[in-house]
């Protein structure tokens, strides 16, 4: 079998759900993992450097660019955002399946690094509840919200570029779905070429 992880590309437009869906999953599939990203923008109520963001400087943010140390990285709504490379590849080598909960700029860097990856596009039902989840979430002001809907037209319009698309109509459907994506990726002649390779050498 194919001893690497899985890297699974997750995006979709702010509000639609995609860290609530994560969780779910994350807590029925304990062979996965949420690469935790670095960012630049303030921390919301609740949210723990090291745990939900690596909340960093501008400088910080940009010495690490300069490093290398980014597997892709981008800007959103003015602060920056980007995957530690470290982790995520020590993750995959350990065997453990890893989600990048990215916007649409770093998957495209991502397609172009890592072709082996899946690509996942998580959708509202409709544009009117992905307005009323950001709005009722309560987490940004009036103004970051009309930035962020404004930028979801042409998020939605990348999603085209992906492998799947997945309704976040209710969570349980959302979660039915991507489980059933990540397993066939997993028994795919991609995912397992090398399986195939090694009973094939045996026989
Ligand atoms: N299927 C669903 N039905 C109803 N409400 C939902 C559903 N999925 C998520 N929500 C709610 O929508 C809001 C936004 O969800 P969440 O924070 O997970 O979105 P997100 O895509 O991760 O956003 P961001 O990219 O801004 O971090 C939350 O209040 C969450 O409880
Ligand atoms: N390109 C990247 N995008 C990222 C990363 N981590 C999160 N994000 C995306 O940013 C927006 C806004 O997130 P928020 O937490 O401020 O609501 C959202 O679309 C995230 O998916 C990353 O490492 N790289």
């Amino acid at each position: 079998m194919n001893k690497r992880g899985l890297l699974i590309v997750l995006s979709g437009p702010s509000g639609v759900g995609k860290g609530t869906v994560l969780r779910s999953y994350l807590e029925k599939n304990p062979g996965a993992r949420l690469s935790i990203s670095a960012t630049t923008r303030q921390p919301r109520t609740g949210e723990v450097s090291g745990v939900h963001y690596y909340f960093l400087t501008e400088k910080e943010f940009d010495k690490k660019i300069e490093q290398n140390e980014m597997l892709e990285y981008a800007t959103y709504s003015g602060h920056q955002y980007g995957t530690p490379r470290e982790p995520v590849e020590q993750m995959l080598e350990d065997g453990l399946d890893v989600i990048l909960e990215i916007e649409v700029q770093g998957a495209m860097q991502i397609k172009e690094s890592c072709p082996d990856a899946i690509f996942i596009f998580i959708m509202p039902p409709n544009m009117q509840e992905l307005t009323r989840r950001l709005v009722d979430r309560k987490t940004e002001d009036e103004e970051t919200i009309r930035r962020r809907l404004e930028r979801s037209h042409s998020e939605i319009a990348m999603a085209k570029e992906y492998d799947y698309v997945v309704i976040n109509d209710t969570i349980d459907n959302a979660l039915e779905k991507l489980d059933a994506i990540v397993c066939a990726q997993k028994c795919s002649m991609n995912h397992m070429k090398q399986f195939v390779e090694e009973v094939l050498e045996d026989a």
